[in-house]
């Protein structure tokens, strides 16, 4: 299956920094992909190299499998694209703004314009001016333009920025149909793995402008850890017992105790045994599963965590 956006050693410096380095990444038709990075790891100047906005140092960027040149404009009236927060001439209503892109995109059929409004929920703002906007309903605004012209992609930078849960819901379920029933191919930039995971079939995740891990969401759970936690009336005295039967214990400032191993973690019968045993009955005992946030930023090596 040809890929229909790919780069290939994809490397952009700033002076001495590294904003991305030798990135290669492919994205399969109708795939929903999301590039996953803190604020800074490189996305937004990823994409910009994706939409010919600038040129990179070395590597190359792809889509449909032609090569993309700064001010490669064929390209982008097949693409729909939002980079960082949408700009829309703020005098303007948000149906004067999308009269602008259906006229600059070509699109003969003005009725394009109020499904748009209608299928982004904006319809009770079509005539506000743009400037008047809150920051989730201008993000739905910016999609509503990068949508207008049904394209084939669409490469979105965090595209739900500033929205409420609810539009972040709304959002993420329309995309999930364009992909599902119109085969869109979809580029979602985020720095919250657990928004994209719900969302995409396969993650990159980017940190100072390198792919550190690429994963097929499905095999995201396996990935996370397990632990087993472990509160008791006496944390200090359960410590040492279960550490004297050999196990590697870890006591938080509250007192929970937490063991990693996959010995303890397959048999927490056997530990409340144990304490039980001792006189020191467990008032909890269970498996905790480390959560996506915590994960990313394991891979990432953030807090001091430890990359698997
Ligand atoms: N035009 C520029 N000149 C100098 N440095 C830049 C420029 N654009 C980006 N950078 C730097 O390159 C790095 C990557 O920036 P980029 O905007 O791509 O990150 P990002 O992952 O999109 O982060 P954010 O979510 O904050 O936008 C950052 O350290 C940034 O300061």
């Amino acid at each position: 299956m040809a890929a229909i956006i790919q780069t290939e050693g994809l490397t952009k410096h700033f002076g001495s920094h590294h904003a991305v380095d030798r990135l290669s990444i492919e994205v399969n038709p109708g795939e929903i992909y999301g590039f996953l990075g803190l604020n800074g790891a490189g996305k937004t100047t990823t994409i910009r190299m994706l939409l010919g906005m600038i040129r990179p140092n070395s590597g190359s960027a792809y889509l449909f499998g032609r090569r993309v040149d700064a001010g490669s404009h064929k390209l982008w009236a097949e693409v729909g694209y939002m980079v960082e927060t949408p700009y829309s001439y703020p005098e303007l209503t948000v149906r004067e703004n999308l009269e602008i892109i259906r006229r600059l995109r070509g699109i003969p059929d003005r009725s394009a314009i109020d499904s748009i409004i209608d299928r982004l929920q904006l319809t009770a703002y079509r005539d506000r001016k743009a400037g008047t906007l809150s920051l989730g309903n201008g993000q739905r605004l910016g999609l509503a333009k990068a949508m207008l012209h049904h394209p084939q992609v669409l490469i979105l930078d965090e595209p739900t920025n500033g929205l409420d849960p609810a539009g972040i819901v709304e959002v993420r379920e329309l995309l999930r149909e364009l992909a599902a029933d119109q085969g869109v191919t979809i580029f979602i930039s985020s720095h919250i793995l657990g928004e994209v995971s719900r969302l995409t079939s396969r993650i990159g995740i980017v940190h100072q402008g390198k792919l550190l891990q690429e994963t097929d969401v499905k095999d995201l759970h396996p990935l996370l850890r397990r632990s087993l936690r472990v509160e008791t009336r006496d944390p200090a005295s359960a410590r040492s017992r279960l550490t004297q039967a050999g196990y590697v214990v870890q006591q938080n400032a509250e007192g929970t105790l937490r063991l990693q191993e996959e010995r303890a973690v397959t048999n927490p019968d056997y530990i409340s045994k144990l304490l039980v045993y001792a006189d020191m009955p467990p008032t909890l005992i269970q498996v905790e599963e480390e959560d996506l946030e915590h994960y990313f930023l394991r891979v990432i090596g953030s807090e001091g965590g430890v990359r698997p």
